[in-house]
């Protein structure tokens, strides 16, 4: 949907315009059908501009987090566990495609092979911005740092709140979803405790 790979997501400029027009013919014709004059000139340019919008927040299907990661793998005999906690997460549920967003807490102990840290937020962006349930997205982002790192352990936490349950539906303004997912040493009780405690003050 974008046209070119561009490593800093903040300012996308370059989208595939055949999609951005033919996003924006139907968002035109959803305009209408909720009731509105799409004439009116606060609304002339909606269509293209949720065009837009809908195409950022599904520009994960155009990035490879396999790759992103095997990009920055460096040796070093490090074998004690590396977290990175409080990473924003801003994704769409694929069942309204309405917002759910919160924290993601990764972490891994190393085999060998360290990452670049940035490289850890770059796959949850680019495994978040797509339609999901945050179930796999956990899974997603934990399988692809266990296969390009093939560490001792992955572990990820994701707290999010669904806006398809506060808005709408139910409408419980308050609840978090929390999800996890861990492999190998993640798995025995002392290192998962470890990895809880380093993160808990954020977890409810
Ligand atoms: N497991 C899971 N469920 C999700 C996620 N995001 C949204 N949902 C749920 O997807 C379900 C879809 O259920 P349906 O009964 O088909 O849809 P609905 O009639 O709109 O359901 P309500 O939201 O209960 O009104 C709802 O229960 C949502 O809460 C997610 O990330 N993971
Ligand atoms: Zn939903």
């Amino acid at each position: 949907m974008i046209l070119s790979k561009i490593k800093s997501y903040e300012k996308i400029e370059q989208y595939d315009t055949k999609i951005t027009t033919s996003l924006a013919e139907n968002y035109k014709t959803i305009i209408e059908n909720l009731g509105e004059d799409v004439n009116r000139e606060g609304l002339e340019k909606t269509p293209e501009r949720v065009a837009k919008a809908m195409q950022y927040l599904t520009h994960g299907y155009e990035l490879n987090p396999l790759e992103i990661l095997k990009s920055a793998l460096f040796t070093e005999d490090h074998k004690q566990m590396i977290v990175v906690k409080d990473i924003e997460v801003y994704s769409m549920c694929e069942h309204h495609m309405l917002p759910f967003f919160g924290k993601a807490h990764v972490a891994y102990i190393p085999n060998g092979k360290i990452v670049g840290l940035s490289k850890i937020p770059r796959i949850v962006d680019a495994f978040a911005r797509r339609m999901q349930v945050q179930e796999r997205l956990t899974d997603q982002i934990k399988n692809c740092i266990q296969e390009a790192l093939n560490p001792l352990g992955v572990a990820v936490v994701i707290e999010a709140q669904h806006m398809c349950m506060q808005m709408r539906g139910i409408q419980k303004q308050n609840s978090v979803t929390t999800t996890s997912s861990f492999t190998g040493a993640f798995e025995k009780d002392k290192t998962r405790k470890e990895f809880i405690s380093l993160v808990s003050n954020k977890l409810s």
